[in-house]
């Protein structure tokens, strides 16, 4: 079959082409109100001037103000069938044989603006973000790093997706800087704990869901209709200083070791552009409880690099290259498993992944593991790294290869500025 074209040009390596199309809210111009778009090449296509120009024209978008918001919400709460009415508008317009937008210069005037010209910004309200811990590996690494080699994996975690409640407060788009933590670290010995800025501030490579529709308070998601409430995917750094974590985390979870900071990237990837490269999850053994068992048990090829750049440098270094396949639990099981109880997600929540470690040591997927816990020095362009230092940059990016193309989440990045005085 003949790969799918779009009238404009998109270069092979582009993390956006026709095939892709990730949701994101950009300002044209600094004074201009948010509005939604999508990425193509290297344009965003403003969704508020195709529908103001009535080409949204499906029985499910065209009465609608969706994409006349400041945020996605509204369009993520309107469900699947609506998405893919969307995608379906937007391939064909945007292909190369159709020519209502093509040959229409004063509407690309207008609808097609240069991604390097726009500000990206947050793509949905987060009302809420829960982050979970399901990379097998990490799980051990920190296991062994922060409670010994007795039980590196505890019992529950083969049960169940184990996950801590974040901050939505402080979610915040690709580019935004992160300012050190400062906070009380675990003390050695007999100490008392130290005050002061986080001497061991450290990235976790992660992606995240976008919540669609939710559910109601009282009544939970069936793991079998799970996917329906998955809009999309993003690239995510859950920031995290470990010195604060380790002396405050027993025994409630992360707190202030975590909720300083959370990246995410600027484009909502959605399922229907992840879907050719669906794969198999990895089997579970034991078998979970029927409420976590599915059909289908799937998960994406997404290959995961986090690179860091230190202050005044050109160039970055590669520290890690992961795959989201490597998870264990699956992102409709961490959903379904969130709703058990009656608790209601709503359009727009964000759940994390938790850092996205491989099996080998270069699959690590932070600095805790990669070092482990600052005993082993990395090179980060000829320099030694155990944590994060001032004016590091630390930057992910995610992609998927297709025939011909590529699917790609484009950068999630933050770089760390000094701790408050
Ligand atoms: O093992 C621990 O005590 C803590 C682990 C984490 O910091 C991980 C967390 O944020 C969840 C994850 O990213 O997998
Ligand atoms: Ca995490
Ligand atoms: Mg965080």
């Amino acid at each position: 079959m003949a790969v799918l074209q779009s009238f404009i040009s998109v270069h092979t390596d582009s993390h956006f082409p026709i095939q892709n199309l990730p949701y994101g809210v950009f300002k044209p111009h600094p004074a201009s109100p948010p509005r939604p778009g999508v990425a193509i090449g290297d344009y965003v296509l403003d969704l508020s001037e195709i529908a103001s120009a009535a080409l949204f024209d499906g029985p499910l978008l065209k009465n609608s103000d969706c994409f006349h918001q400041p945020n996605l919400n509204k369009f993520v709460s309107l469900g699947r069938p609506a998405w893919k009415e969307a995608r379906a508008t937007l391939q064909k317009l945007l292909s190369v044989t159709e020519p209502t937008l093509r040959d229409n210069a004063a509407l690309r005037q207008k609808a097609l603006v240069p991604l390097s010209s726009v500000e990206l910004l947050l793509p949905v309200v987060i009302g809420d973000y829960t982050d979970f811990f399901t990379s097998l590996h990490h799980t051990k690494n920190c296991g062994l790093i922060f409670r010994g080699p007795q039980t590196p994996v505890l019992d529950n975690w083969y049960h169940l997706p184990v996950a801590y409640h974040g901050r939505a407060s402080s979610v915040v788009v690709s580019g935004s800087d992160i300012v050190r933590p400062r906070g009380q670290a675990h003390p050695s010995g007999s100490s008392t704990p130290y005050f002061g800025p986080s001497l061991k501030l450290d990235f976790e490579l992660e992606m995240a869901t976008i919540v669609g529709p939710g559910n109601e308070l009282g009544k939970p998601v069936d793991i079998n209709n799970a996917e329906d409430h998955i809009f999309g995917v993003v690239l995510m750094n859950d920031w995290s200083a470990r010195d604060i974590q380790a002396w405050e985390y027993i025994p409630l979870g992360p707190f202030l070791g975590k909720s300083f900071g959370t990246t995410i990237s600027p484009w909502i990837v959605t399922l229907e552009a992840l879907e050719p490269f669906a794969c198999e999850a990895p089997k579970q053994d034991p078998s979970p409880l029927p409420y976590l068992t599915e059909k289908v048990s799937k998960i994406y090829d997404v290959s995961l690099e986090a690179h860091i750049k230190p202050a005044g440098h050109e160039d970055s270094s590669l520290v890690t290259r992961t795959n989201l396949k490597h998870l264990y639990w699956t992102l409709t099981q961490q959903l379904a498993h969130h709703t058990i109880n009656g608790c209601n997600l709503r359009p727009g929540d964000l759940l994390g992944t938790g850092t996205i470690s491989g099996p080998e040591p270069e699959s690590r997927a932070c600095l805790l593991e990669l070092t482990w816990n600052g005993q082993n020095a990395l090179s980060v362009n000829g320099l030694n790294r155990k944590f994060l230092d001032d004016g590091d940059e630390v930057i992910l990016t995610g992609y998927c290869k297709g025939n011909g193309y590529t699917v790609g989440f484009g950068t999630c990045s933050g770089k760390i500025v000094p701790a408050a005085p």
